[in-house]
């Protein structure tokens, strides 16, 4: 019914037509935009809008609530459903016979479409509990129910089973760093979707001005979650990779492991600054041009000179000033041009009058040689054209690697050939370059404070409008976004739109998953983006396969945050059932030796299998396989893992599977992946073919492979051509 009103209220909005003037046109436009995002909202919530019931004990009201996906009121104002971000839905989350937070029983609803299907109560009894109900679960068979449907390559919402500790991280303040570790599957990516759904719910008017950021791993991982917001009424959430974080460069290239650990240390902080003072020169020094001496330009038929000795002082000036390169530039060039002006007037036999001398100076600017002349000790450059001539050419490499202290094989890994894509690596140094070059954005600012003046007199007038109209008593709309709206027919810009173009943006809260993958200069990538520090970073430094990544969270993030950094853990796995778990605990006891293999809440299950085929069996074998493993799942989905120098051999043997890593993988019913691709992911079988050639690929093989264990909801097979390694040993070893 509310869609209905929501839907023909647009309509009669639209209806109305623009005649009326300017204020009635503002006021159809806020009526529009008001019930056009109420429909939506109401539309992407649908599917299981109410999940659950609390009764309130007598001494706490001895009231029923009902709890759904958004908050619904009658006419009267009086609640039907209750938002399961509000504070009075948090006992549905938080009660545990221990503690029941007032209540007498909760009660989980189990709906199809708007149907009940089932319910499942808890009811909450102080007498006779015991040890292990501490730890008991809410709503456990809701929860056995929902974990045990099969994948359908999207990640779904779980407000109706989110469990206590996860509850604790999704209501965290937002303030500060908050890490969640956690290993495979104790929903720690889930938790933190959610929790981004929470705060902009409870933080609206500071986060909905700053915007949410995400960062995850991968283009098919940001898919794969992609759909989980929209299902809890949020859509102004950026989703981007860090390779993703530069605007204008979306770089997916992977660097090679020696390349990626120089690339991400915090030393290339120090050589971005020597590649930006190796382009302030005087005359005569390396890399630059012409004669020692002096800087000599042929300009009105002479030959002007500055001595050395001036270009220097000039330099030494403008680096003084805490201004980025291209903004210290004005001072270079005036100076500079002054003191040619200066020799022109020497040479003539003229006094230097401080009038002829500027006019002489501008003159001077206008011809091609004096511009080239000092471009070559002070140019204009741009992030991507300093970093892309610092890695590809030898000899600047050389030259200011080592004078930023890095070593030759350093400088040798750094090395690649001119026209390269940008990869996931060149990120930070393309941001930290930006840094240090600023923009030369002195016509910008001066149009940027023309715009905000005209934007201030329309706010005023929508003000207005919205106080005329009552939208703004409701909180509906504010006057920015209507005076936005009636700028050009271009539709207005979101936040999350304006947020992503914006390098120097600063959103209200940052939410980093798979967070362990991150370098030390990623993470000064992502802590630009958020001067407030309120973060949540969510991450297993047991699965950190990025040579740059993180062994400690403490270590890689101290440095932002020291007090504010607090760690909230998951211990429980809600994907991989008990058998495949304790298959990859065993791996993780040999890669890791100090790291703890989370508890799985789903016992039983297929047991996973290990076939062994021979050498030159795989073509044939592979295919029947997977053809099984289909057959087994039914509607779900399967992935084949395979060491990385061996997917694309792999990928041939299965023409009809999807072999790149980006997210069309996950449409379909077979992907072929690496274990760098899977993280993040999961699926109803996975087939892991070369375990032992997954190990042996690269120093974190070992976590690679528990990684690619760990993404099975329901089976395992391990495929091997040579003897079993013994830390598989408990994998059910089927004839050949
Ligand atoms: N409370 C819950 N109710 C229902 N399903 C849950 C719950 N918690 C987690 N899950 C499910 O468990 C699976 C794993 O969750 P998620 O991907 O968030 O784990 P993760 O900790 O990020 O794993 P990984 O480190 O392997 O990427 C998902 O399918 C998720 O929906």
């Amino acid at each position: 019914m509310l869609r209905e009103r929501a839907a023909s209220a647009l309509t009669a909005a639209l209806a109305r037509g623009g005649a009326g003037g300017y204020a009635a046109l503002m006021e159809r436009e806020a009526t529009v935009a008001e019930q056009a995002a109420r429909a939506a909202r109401l539309s992407a919530v649908e599917n299981g809008l109410c999940f659950g019931r609390i009764d309130h004990a007598p001494d706490h009201g001895g009231d029923t609530l009902y709890i759904g996906r958004i908050g619904i009121r009658d006419d009267d104002h009086e609640s039907l459903l209750v938002d399961w971000r509000a504070p009075a839905a948090r006992p549905f989350y938080s009660a545990t016979p221990v503690s029941p937070d007032g209540l007498v029983r909760r009660r989980h609803l189990h709906m199809r479409d708007r149907a009940v299907t089932g319910v499942d109560d808890k009811v909450f009894d102080l007498d006779g509990l015991s040890d292990s109900d501490r730890r008991t679960l809410v709503g456990e068979a809701a929860l056995l129910a929902g974990l045990r449907r099969g994948r359908t390559g999207r990640m779904r919402d779980i407000v109706a089973t989110i469990q206590t500790e996860q509850d604790r991280v999704i209501r965290s303040d937002l303030a500060g760093v908050l890490v969640v570790q956690g290993g495979p599957g104790t929903g720690k990516t889930v938790a933190a979707l959610h929790r981004a759904a929470y705060l902009l719910y409870t933080h609206r008017a500071v986060l909905e001005r700053r915007g949410v950021l995400v960062v995850g791993p991968n283009p098919a991982f940001l898919r794969y979650i992609g759909e989980v917001l929209p299902s809890l009424g949020e859509t102004d959430v950026v989703l981007r990779t860090v390779g993703e974080l530069f605007p204008g460069v979306a770089a997916t290239a992977q660097d090679p492991p020696e390349t990626a650990v120089v690339k991400g240390s915090l030393r290339m902080t120090a050589l971005v600054e020597a590649a930006v003072a190796d382009r302030q020169r005087v005359p005569g020094e390396p890399g630059g041009t012409g004669p020692g001496s002096a800087l000599v330009v042929a300009a009105d038929g002479m030959r002007l000179r500055v001595p050395a000795a001036v270009c220097r002082s000039v330099r030494d000036r403008a680096r003084a000033l805490p201004l980025p390169h291209n903004m210290a530039r004005k001072l270079v060039v005036n100076r500079l041009l002054e003191a040619l002006a200066r020799d022109q007037a020497r040479q003539l036999d003229r006094p230097a009058d401080e009038a002829d001398l500027r006019y002489t100076a501008q003159a001077l600017w206008q011809e091609e040689p004096v511009r080239r002349a000092i471009d070559g000790l002070w140019p204009h450059l741009t992030p991507q054209e300093l970093v892309g001539r610092l890695l590809a050419d030898r000899a600047v490499l050389e030259r200011v690697g080592a004078r930023a202290g890095l070593t030759e094989s350093e400088r040798a890994a750094l090395h690649r050939p001119a026209g390269g894509p940008w990869t996931v690596g060149d990120v930070p140094l393309l941001d930290e370059a930006a840094e240090l070059l600023g923009a030369d954005n002195s016509a910008d600012l001066a149009a940027e404070r023309a715009d905000r003046r005209r934007r201030a007199d329309e706010e005023r007038y929508a003000q207005g409008v919205l106080e005329y109209t009552g939208l703004f008593e409701d909180g509906l709309m504010a006057a920015d976004t209507l005076a936005e709206r009636q700028r050009g027919a271009a539709p207005a810009a979101t936040t999350a739109e304006r947020a992503a173009a914006d390098r120097e943006w600063a959103y209200g809260h940052v939410i980093v998953d798979e967070a362990q993958e991150l370098s030390e200069m990623a993470w000064r990538v992502v802590m630009r983006r958020v001067p407030t520090r309120s973060l949540t970073v969510v991450g297993d430094t047991a699965q950190t396969g990025s040579p740059a990544g993180a062994r400690s969270w403490s270590g890689m993030l101290g440095r932002y945050a020291n007090r504010r950094l607090r760690e909230q853990r998951l211990l429980v796995n809600y994907r991989t059932p008990a058998p495949i778990m304790a298959v990859a605990a065993d791996v993780l006891a040999e890669a890791a030796p100090g790291e703890r293999a989370p508890e799985s809440v789903r016992a039983g299950g297929d047991p996973p299998r290990a076939v062994r085929v021979a050498d030159t069996d795989l073509p044939a074998r592979l295919p029947k396989l997977v053809a099984e493993e289909l057959a087994a799942i039914g509607e779900g989905r399967v992935a084949v893992i395979a060491p990385p120098d061996r997917h694309t051999e792999v990928a041939a043997l299965l023409p009809a599977a999807a072999a790149d890593a980006g997210p069309g993988a996950l449409d379909a019913a077979v992907a072929v992946l690496t274990p760098g691709a899977s993280k993040g992911l999961e699926f109803d079988s996975v087939v892991v073919v070369d375990p032992v050639g997954v190990a042996a690929s690269s120093a974190a093989g070992g976590r690679d492979l528990y990684v690619a264990l760990t993404r099975a909801t329901r089976r395992l097979t391990v495929v091997h051509e040579g003897p079993l390694p013994p830390m598989l040993r408990r994998l059910r070893e089927e004839p050949a």
